[in-house]
């Protein structure tokens, strides 16, 4: 591409690509000078030149410059680079229907439900934590939201491969730090704002400002936001909504309300309520949230034009969402459930469910928490499971370079009276739960869902996933 397509008056020369890390820019490259929160992408200029960047986009005043490179300063690089991604790959969000999610918890529930779905009627792509998946395409992701780049370079990928629409989750972070700026959302979706992520937003006034942009900024204004009524920042949301906005519910009467819930450990069924108009849905995905989640994405589905029929006839056959309360079934008398519960309400919504399901048997959790990452919740974990379960085995998770054993003690200070036990191993931990199981009890493994790495002191290392280590454990008890 000529560079003089991405700058008025700019050159006519040609370029190779965009790069914003000095380290990976190749011959031919635009390099964009970010500001970090670690690094200034200022001072990477010569490490970039000699790597082959012969354009530079910068926002700061430049000592010294190289004459066989081109300047161009711009007020802000972040949108230079937002505007530029998008024209250096051609545009491919206006050739797709895009939804995009976000809320603390359910993101990647939703999305990959809205693929499931859709996917058979109109090719969709999906983007998220689980992974970057359209056609034959199946990538482990880096981030939920990629950077701007990448993620550009994925949806032209997408396009390529005949994908007409994308569900994308969009995470705080990638909101707060402008990768999804050059989108413009046919649907945002807002799944529910509780505790998370505070280590990097500092309060909770700045987390919910970087929810909300997607919904005043980032939704085509005939776009459509679709709103959990039941959740508290509705108001606030739906007050500065872009779009039009649909509502969704359980507790208050919503556009797209669900009655009449009856909930096992293996399926739902409910009444949705649409435009006066009652349909019975019959879904194999459990526990209460699961029924929100499913709701916003019929809701996404109906209103960018799926007949609600159709959708609903897919609702009883969705595919396993890798590590989302996952039932681990080898034949075993006692259930295991692997689930990526990783924040207070995901962890309450979790063992209040095992609660129900095991009644008076003995409900058992293996858990941890991230070792460099808000410090905050580990007590509150230690209360949540204090008040729902039997037995609690603390274990290692990411740990980074914190000491897992230091962590679990934090945990256990929100522990009073139940038994615990901190097992430094997760699969040993994994191993006596699943030995100590009697018939009819649950265990829950909850925080690491189908992620197969685990963050130690010198990065990431391979794991061999809770789903793989609790089935060797069952079948090793089962001998
Ligand atoms: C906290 C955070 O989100 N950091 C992101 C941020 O890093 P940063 O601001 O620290 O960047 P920096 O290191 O200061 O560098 C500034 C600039 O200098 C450049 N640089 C830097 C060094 C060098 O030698 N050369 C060079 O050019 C960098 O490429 C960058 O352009 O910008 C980087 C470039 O896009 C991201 O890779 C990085 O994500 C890190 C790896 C990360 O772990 N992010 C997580 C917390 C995250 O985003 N998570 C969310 C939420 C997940 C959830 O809901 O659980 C996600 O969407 O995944
Ligand atoms: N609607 C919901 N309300 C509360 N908790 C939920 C909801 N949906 C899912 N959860 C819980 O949160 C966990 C993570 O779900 P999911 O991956 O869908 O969320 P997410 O927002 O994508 O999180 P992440 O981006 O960290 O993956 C689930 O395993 C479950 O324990």
């Amino acid at each position: 591409m000529r560079l003089s397509k991405l700058f008025k008056n700019a050159p006519t020369v040609n370029i190779t690509g965009l790069c914003f890390d000095s380290r990976k820019v190749k011959k031919g490259n635009v390099y964009f000078c970010l500001p970090g929160l670690t690094f200034d992408g200022h001072d990477f200029i010569d490490q970039a030149i000699d790597k082959g960047a012969i354009c530079i986009v910068h926002s700061k005043i430049l000592e010294n410059t190289d004459a066989n490179v081109i300047y161009i300063q711009v007020e802000n690089v972040v949108e230079a680079l937002n505007v530029c991604a998008r024209i250096f790959y051609g545009r491919p969000t206006d050739k797709m229907v895009m939804y995009g999610v976000t809320g603390t918890n359910g993101k990647s529930t939703i999305t990959n439900i809205i693929q499931a779905i859709l996917n058979p009627v109109r090719p969709c792509g999906y983007i998220g934590t689980i992974a970057i998946r359209y056609g034959n395409v199946n990538l482990a992701p880096d981030l939920t939201t990629p950077d701007v780049l990448f993620l550009h370079s994925k949806l032209a990928d997408m396009v390529r491969c005949g994908m007409k629409a994308c569900a994308l989750e969009v995470s705080s972070h990638g909101l707060a730090q402008h990768r999804v700026d050059a989108i413009s959302f046919d649907v945002a979706i807002f799944t529910n704002f509780t505790y998370d992520h505070l280590d990097f937003h500092g309060t909770f006034e700045n987390y919910f400002e970087a929810k909300s942009l997607l919904f005043k900024e980032r939704v085509k204004e005939d776009g459509v936001s679709i709103l959990n009524i039941d959740d508290e920042k509705y108001e606030d949301l739906k007050s500065v909504s872009k779009a039009r906005t649909v509502s969704y519910g359980i507790k208050n009467k919503a556009d797209y309300f669900a009655k009449d819930l009856k909930l096992t450990s293996h399926e739902s069924r409910f009444t949705l309520v649409y435009n006066q108009n009652e349909y019975k849905v019959v879904t194999n995905l459990v526990a209460l949230y699961n029924v929100y989640n499913l709701l916003a994405a019929i809701a996404a589905l109906h209103e960018t034009g799926m007949p609600l029929d159709q959708i609903i006839a897919a609702c009883d056959s969705i595919p396993q969402i890798e590590g989302r309360m996952e039932q681990i079934d080898c034949g075993q008398d006692f259930h295991v459930i692997v689930d990526f519960a990783h924040t207070p309400d995901g962890m309450e919504k979790m063992m209040k469910f095992g609660r129900d399901i095991a009644k008076e048997n003995n409900l058992i959790s293996v858990f941890g928490s991230a070792g460099k990452r808000d410090v905050a919740k580990r007590k509150v974990f230690g209360e949540i499971a204090e008040k729902y379960c039997d037995y609690i085995i603390l274990t290692e998770d990411d740990p980074r370079d914190e000491s897992s054993e230091d962590i679990a003690r934090q945990i256990k200070e929100g522990i009073q009276t139940k038994t615990n036990i901190f097992i430094p191993d997760r699969y040993e931990a994994i191993r006596q739960a699943v030995q100590y199981a009697k018939s009819g009890d649950v265990i829950l493994l909850l925080g690491k869902g189908d992620e197969v790495f685990m963050y130690h002191e010198n990065g990431r290392v391979p794991w061999i996933g809770d789903n793989k280590a609790a089935k060797e454990c069952i079948e090793e008890r089962m001998l």
